[in-house]
């Protein structure tokens, strides 16, 4: 299929070629309206909508054809605009060379409010301000006023765009040291119970938003949250609970179900039951530890709101629920809609009913894979991706991939690179031969030790590694303002798991670019990716330390 294209289009994009020679391109290219399906969601064609950062003369240099390739073609910078050239199957000359930064910040989601104007509590400003938080991005204007009336959410806006302070704001709001001075006299004056549970599905991600809440408590007040994740010593756990009473947990749905079982978490007169990446979960690993959680976080049951007529779950009345993702299946519609007392929907900077997503048409099954290419596929990844990443694909032998990653590094001159894998046996190989290659890169996945993955996140997040080549456990909520570049050595499984490892860059409206390697007969999945996901995943290759993209009917 990808080697049956009529017409293929090629330029390059370096670092290292002079911006300064490329012609201006004052209107939209015509040709081909498959081609630039970016230029129709970003305004006209130009060379900055293509990746270009100044507008000027072409100029060219050859290279050698990747062996890696099997059919190029050509495309001509000639007077400011594209010129179609027949498609030559031996040769590649490509024109255009320009650079491409793509650290540089290209469409924040700041709102146009402040924080005072959403109306939380000066201690809490206060605290945001000490920490550099000035402006609400657009997701936290839209939830913080509606969680503060009391409406049940669901959050669903993309990656990076601050959905953890769109949830933690309000409830700091409420609860705890920084809350209104009202709010504070009316908490339990001799042992509150727990306020607000917040689950996770991983610890990473667990502790990530423990220390988003400690940052803002401070150092006097990081007693009043504490962490229930998998994987750490349970007993100190609960004896950090004895002694602190903190007033927020967070943690992962196992370890918060089992003390929870042994009687040692009290959480029924929680006000606040926050379930983070609701769409995992859901997922049937977690099936048993979240009805639990579910039953018991919050008020005790309302006898007169009987059971849920699906899950059997008892009703809860007074309990506030706020449920989060980038990816919201239909699965997700019909749980909150469930468990909630008819909540919201927040998308990005708007508020509307939870059946503004309706059911789509056909089966609802994610976990049919790439090949699924169902409304239902597309509507659970709407809006799930940051606007300004960059999104490509190579095509490589299978014995090739890392070298075209080492290549790709080299030619988008990345400083902070996320690489996924789907085989921890080869991602070691492939860390091996990259340190061999002398670059500075690491593992993360699941068979170290905690230790050692906290101590290579803390590495990579002080830029200490340029490669963290990792497994789907990174994909979730890792949160590393500098990364510039997430490539997928291996494919995702489908286009959730796609939006959530390319959502690992292009945080809070950063440029970012995401690489997807992959072998010739695979090519259709990226195909389907794409239009599942509605955006251009533009074919590429990297040969003398360039990007060259390769535009196709
Ligand atoms: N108003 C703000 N001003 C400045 N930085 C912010 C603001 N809100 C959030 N951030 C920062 O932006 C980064 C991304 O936020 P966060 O992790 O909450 O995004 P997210 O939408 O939950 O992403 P994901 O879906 O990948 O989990 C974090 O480092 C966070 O501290």
């Amino acid at each position: 299929m990808a080697t049956s294209v009529a017409t293929r289009f090629l330029f390059l994009v370096g670092d290292s070629l002079s911006l300064k020679k490329l012609p201006k391109i004052s209107r939209p290219a015509s040709f081909h309206n498959t081609a630039y399906v970016l230029s129709s969601t970003h305004g006209p064609l130009t060379l900055k909508s293509l990746g270009f950062k100044n507008e000027t003369e072409t100029t060219t240099t050859k290279f050698k054809k990747d062996n890696t390739k099997q059919t190029p073609s050509t495309l001509k910078v000639i007077q400011g605009q594209f010129q179609e050239v027949k498609p030559n199957r031996v040769k590649v000359k490509p024109k255009a060379v320009a650079t491409e930064n793509p650290v540089e910040i290209d469409s924040a989601p700041f709102s146009a409010k402040s924080f005072a104007e959403l109306g939380l509590p000066p201690l809490l400003i206060e605290a945001l301000n000490r920490e550099g938080f000035q402006v609400p991005t657009d997701v936290q204007s839209a939830s913080i006023p509606t969680i503060l009336k009391n409406h049940d959410v669901v959050i669903q806006s993309y990656t990076g765009s601050g959905k953890t302070l769109a949830y933690v704001l309000p409830i700091l709001s409420e609860v705890g040291p920084l809350a209104n001075n009202n709010n504070n006299n009316k908490e339990p004056k001799k042992k509150p119970d727990i306020q607000a549970v917040i689950v996770a599905p991983s610890r990473e991600l667990g502790m990530q938003i423990v220390r988003e809440i400690k940052k803002l408590l401070g150092p006097e007040n990081k007693r009043f949250v504490q962490q229930l994740v998998g994987g750490a010593n349970r007993s100190r756990q609960e004896e950090s609970l004895r002694k602190n009473k903190p007033v927020i947990v967070v943690g992962t749905p196992g370890r918060i179900a089992e003390i929870s079982s042994s009687g040692k978490l009290h959480t029924h007169g929680c006000r606040y039951l926050v379930l983070d990446e609701i769409d995992q979960l859901l997922s049937f690993n977690f099936r048993e530890d979240m009805h639990r959680i579910i039953e018991h976080v919050g008020k005790k049951a309302d006898s007169d709101s009987g059971s849920d007529p699906v899950t059997g779950i008892k009703k809860r009345v007074e309990r506030q629920m706020v449920m989060v993702s980038a990816t919201v299946p239909f699965a997700v519609i019909r749980a909150a809609g469930s468990w909630g007392r008819n909540p919201f929907l927040v998308q990005a900077d708007k508020v509307g009913p939870l059946e503004s997503i309706s059911r789509p048409p056909g089966p609802v099954n994610l976990a049919a894979g790439p090949g699924n290419n169902t409304p239902a596929a597309s509507t659970a990844v709407a809006g799930s991706l940051p606007p300004a990443l960059k999104h490509y694909y190579c095509v490589s032998r299978m014995l090739h991939k890392v070298d075209t990653l080492r290549r790709c590094v080299h030619a988008l001159d990345a400083k902070t690179v996320i690489v996924f894998m789907n085989h921890t046996r080869q991602l070691k190989d492939a860390v091996f031969k990259l340190q061999a290659r002398g670059l500075v890169a690491e593992e993360l996945h699941g068979d170290l030790g905690k230790l050692t993955r906290s101590t290579m996140l803390k590495k990579f997040k002080k830029g200490e590694i340029r490669v963290l080549v990792t497994n789907e456990l990174s994909a979730r909520g890792l949160d590393v303002m500098d990364c510039d570049l997430v490539v997928n050595v291996d494919l995702p499984t489908d286009s959730v798991h796609y939006a959530h490892r390319a959502g690992r860059t292009g945080r809070l409206g950063r440029k970012g670019s995401v690489v997807s390697i992959c072998e010739e007969s695979e090519v259709f999945v990226v195909r389907k990716l794409q239009k599942q996901l509605g955006v251009t995943i533009q074919c590429c290759e990297f040969a003398e330390g360039k990007l060259v993209i390769e535009e196709q009917k």
